[in-house]
Formats: structure tokens, sequence, C-alpha cells
């Protein structure tokens, strides 16, 4: 259903001398979601961002937000705020100066930026750190600052450019937890770029898959992964097989896959590798028409009848669990 808070690109294009960067994307984003922009390095998510963000200038196309066309409009009048990779905080300025500095901007005076800066680092848990510089917080400390400092401006879309890249993988699993919980507090539109699949699955209420400066598929989370329509999304999201069939080609999920006796199967192979997983085993099989399958088996079952590498076995799999590919 569309919203008046909707974020709209038609037609969105950038290039930058002859590269095309970003070649004229179509999308609605509904107001309140939360959508990953997913895709490898260089196929267009930042430049896309930047647009939205106003950072970046637009070479065709439109944006429109509740209603109106944002291409043109300076970033401060947009209505979206963007959080950087490196969070951007000005070194000089304390914690709590940092967060109202685009409020002082505005015109704002000081009780009153001070008030609302300290509403939103209460908001990000950050209150006790209020007259710190940047420099003596943590990385993940800094993040929730530069959260706090792009919500001031109470935006109704939040751009974050790989906002957890530059965390530990601990840290990264706690922030991404407590971003989804913020996006669902505030009820406004996020939109995070990427190349993590993982962390796509985590949040995202939609995934935006990009591939060379276009759309390749977009959709719930679930439908995205369960059901790629290209090889490229399948091979990209992971955990799917490519077949080749006389029908054409499909994705199978790799835990989708069984292994049988040989003359069981669908098709023969020979088992090449074998990764232990903690609570499952990937066997590594090749055909006997030379395609590489991967299976995923819990571990409980590989171990009760375990296979070696070179020993031949039969792969098959339910006919519904196929996904045919468009290309
Ligand atoms: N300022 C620029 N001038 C020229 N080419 C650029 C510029 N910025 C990006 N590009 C090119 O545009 C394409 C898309 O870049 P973009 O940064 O949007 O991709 P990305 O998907 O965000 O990649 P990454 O994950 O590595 O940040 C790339 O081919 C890149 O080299």
């Amino acid at each position: 259903m569309r919203s008046d808070l909707d974020l709209e690109l038609v037609a969105l294009t950038k290039r930058y001398g002859t590269t095309v960067a970003v070649d004229a994307i179509q999308h609605l984003f509904h107001a309140g979601s939360y959508a990953c922009l997913l895709g490898p390095s260089g196929c267009g998510k930042s430049s896309t961002l930047r647009m939205i963000a106003g950072h970046e200038e637009v070479s065709d196309g439109a944006i429109v937000l509740a209603g109106h066309d944002i291409a043109h409009l300076p970033p401060a009048k947009r209505g979206t705020a963007m959080m950087f990779q490196n969070y951007a905080l000005f070194p000089h300025l304390s914690v709590i100066d940092n967060v109202a500095f685009s409020l002082k901007m505005k015109g704002v005076e000081r009780a009153e930026r001070r008030r609302r800066a300290g509403e939103l680092l209460d908001l990000v848990h950050m209150t006790d750190f209020a007259e710190r510089l940047p420099a003596q917080l943590s990385g993940g400390q800094q993040q929730r600052v530069a959260l706090a400092r792009a919500l001031i401006t109470d935006p109704q879309v939040l751009l974050l450019d790989e906002p957890l890249s530059a965390l530990d993988p601990f840290l990264r699993v706690r922030m991404r937890s407590e971003l989804k919980k913020l996006q669902r507090e505030l009820g406004i539109t996020f939109i995070h770029v990427t190349h993590g699949q993982d962390e796509a699955l985590a949040l995202a209420d939609e995934i935006v898959v990009m591939n060379n400066a276009r759309i390749e598929q977009a959709g719930p989370a679930r439908e995205v992964f369960n059901a790629p329509r290209t090889e490229f999304v399948a091979r990209f999201m992971g955990g799917h097989n490519v077949i080749a069939l006389p029908k054409g080609h499909f994705a199978i999920r790799s835990d989708q896959v069984t292994v049988t006796l040989p003359d069981q199967g669908k098709l023969e192979g020979r088992v090449t590798g074998l990764e232990y997983q903690g609570a499952s085993v990937a066997l590594t099989l090749m055909t006997a028409g030379d395609q590489e399958i991967t299976a995923v088996i819990p571990e409980d079952r590989y171990f009760a009848k375990p296979i070696q590498p070179g020993d031949g076995v039969g792969l098959s799999w339910d006919d519904t669990n196929l996904h045919a590919l468009t290309a």
C-alpha cells in the first residue's frame, strides 16, 4: 500500500564521465520500512544513497519524497539525513555539540538545541558521555553519536552508508540489533547500504540487490533469499546451488539437497570435499556432468552414516524447492 511518505526513485541515473554508476533505477521504498541496498563493490549502492542524500548530483531522473521531487534540493532541505561510514564527527566538538550542530546551523537558540540534543543522546544511550570529545569514545559509542547527530533533524528517511563496517564482528552484531530496534521505535524509513548478505538478512524488511548499476531483484528478505530470480542473486545471497537441468537453470538451497545412495538420486555425483560447520556438515560434490553442488546436512544425520571424499552418491531434492532462473 502506498503512503504519503514513501520515497520513490524514478529512472534515477548517475554518470561519472562515461561510467554509468547507476542506470535508470526505479524503486519505491515504503515509508517506515528498513531497506538494505545490497551488492558487490562498485555496483552503484553508495552513488544511489549519496544521490538520495543530496551529496552527489543526479545525472537524470527524480527522487520523490512525500510527493515532491527532492533531487535538486540542498541536503538539509530534503527530509533525509545521512550517517557516514566513518561517522564524520567533528573532533574538536564535544558529543553534545556534535549532535546539536545542525540545529546551530539552522539558528536554533542554545538552550533549545542542547535540550533536543540531550533527548537524542538519551535515545542512543549516550547521556553520560555528553561532554566528551569523539576521540575519547569507542567505535560503537562514536557510532551512536553519529546516529543521534543524523536524527536530530527529524528526517523522514535515514540513510546509512555501511554503518557497521568499522566495528569488530562482536560489536557489529550487537549494533545491528540496536539499529533495528531504533528504526522500529522511530518508525521512519531506513535505507542501509551494505555488501554483507548476513547483515541485510538480519536487518531488512526489504532487500534491494544491485548489480552493474541496476536493481537485479528487490523484495522481502525471505523472498530474495528463498526465491532468487537470477544466477547472480542466487550466488550473491549464498546458501544456494545453481544447477543446469534439461528444463533450464535452477537455484536450490544447499540445505534442500539430499544425499542418497548412488542409484537413488536424480543426479549421480562424487564427494570432493567435506567441511564440518558445527550444527551441519557441508559436502561438496561433483556430478557426472561436471557440475559442482554443495549439500548441507545436519551433523547428526551426517555422522549417523558418514561418507568420505571419493565416495559415489546420488543427489536428490524436492522439485518444489527448485527456483527457475531468468538469467
Ligand atoms: N567520484 C567518482 N568519479 C568517477 N567514478 C566514480 C566516482 N564514484 C564512484 N565511481 C564509479 O561508479 C561506480 C559505482 O560506485 P559506487 O561507489 O556507487 O559503488 P558501491 O556499490 O557503493 O561500491 P563500494 O561497495 O565499493 O562502495 C564504480 O564503477 C565507481 O568506480
